[in-house]
């Protein structure tokens, strides 16, 4: 059975990067997907961005909705603090085995935690089952339609203090229009737009932050 562009993405990788190198794994992801085939990762210009704000935030427990890959999950813990963690959710089994190896290729597998499953049933668990208290930060990459749903349970499940920083990609290209609405008109939360492109593209992309206000 011919292998799947995720598959081709993670063999290159495991070909052409440095194991225990994640700054390499980063750097031959983002060759493979503007050189050879595009691939929805964030990518290095907005991956700057997700840079500073984890710089700025310094988390001690973050949250990413949508793992894909493992691009972010990388970038994310490669500078996460000695102690801190990420978790890192995914419902489709194969980009999770994908992720999963990137993740271990990176070195980066004992500061993050893969949680197979779709948002809606993981994040009621996060506090009982994976000993969350609150969340620091949440990358928000996944379906764009589940953004807004998603905000809106991590609240009710408790999971934001005053302070948590919520990241949002896609917000031009694919769009997130419901999400941007529903957080902007929202006075619980303090929102930023940072402009850039889409990755490996010329196309106009941004990003929005929102910090939660309690
Ligand atoms: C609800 C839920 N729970 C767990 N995992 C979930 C989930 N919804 C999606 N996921 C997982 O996240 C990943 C999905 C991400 C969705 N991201 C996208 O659809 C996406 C699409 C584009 C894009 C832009 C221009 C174009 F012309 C074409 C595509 C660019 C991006 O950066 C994206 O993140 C993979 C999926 O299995
Ligand atoms: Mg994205």
């Amino acid at each position: 059975m011919n292998q799947s562009k995720e598959q081709r993405i993670l063999n290159f990788v495991l070909q052409n990067a440095v194991r225990g190198d994640p700054c390499s794994v980063l750097d031959t992801i983002d060759k493979y997907c503007s050189q050879k085939e595009w691939a929805m990762n964030v990518g290095d210009e907005k991956g700057l961005i997700l840079d500073k704000t984890l710089e700025e935030v310094n988390p001690s427990v973050a949250l990413e909705l949508g793992t894909y890959c493992g691009y972010s999950a990388v970038r994310i813990a490669r500078l996460l603090k000695p102690g801190a963690r990420l978790l890192t959710v995914e419902f489709n089994p194969e980009f999770a085995a994908i992720a999963k190896q990137m993740i271990e290729f990176a070195g980066v597998q004992d500061k993050v935690k893969l949680l197979e499953g779709p948002s809606e049933e993981i994040i009621p668990q996060l506090k009982k089952k994976y000993e969350v208290g609150t969340l620091d930060f949440v990358f928000l990459d996944h379906w764009k339609d589940r953004y807004t749903p998603d905000t809106i349970l991590l609240q009710e499940c408790n999971l934001l203090k005053k302070g948590s920083v919520l990241l949002a990609d896609n917000i031009i290209v694919p769009g997130a229009p419901e999400f941007i609405n529903y957080i902007r008109n929202n006075p619980r939360f303090q929102c930023t737009n940072y402009p850039s492109h889409l990755e490996y593209m010329k196309v106009v992309d941004a990003m929005e932050k929102a910090v939660f206000l309690g």
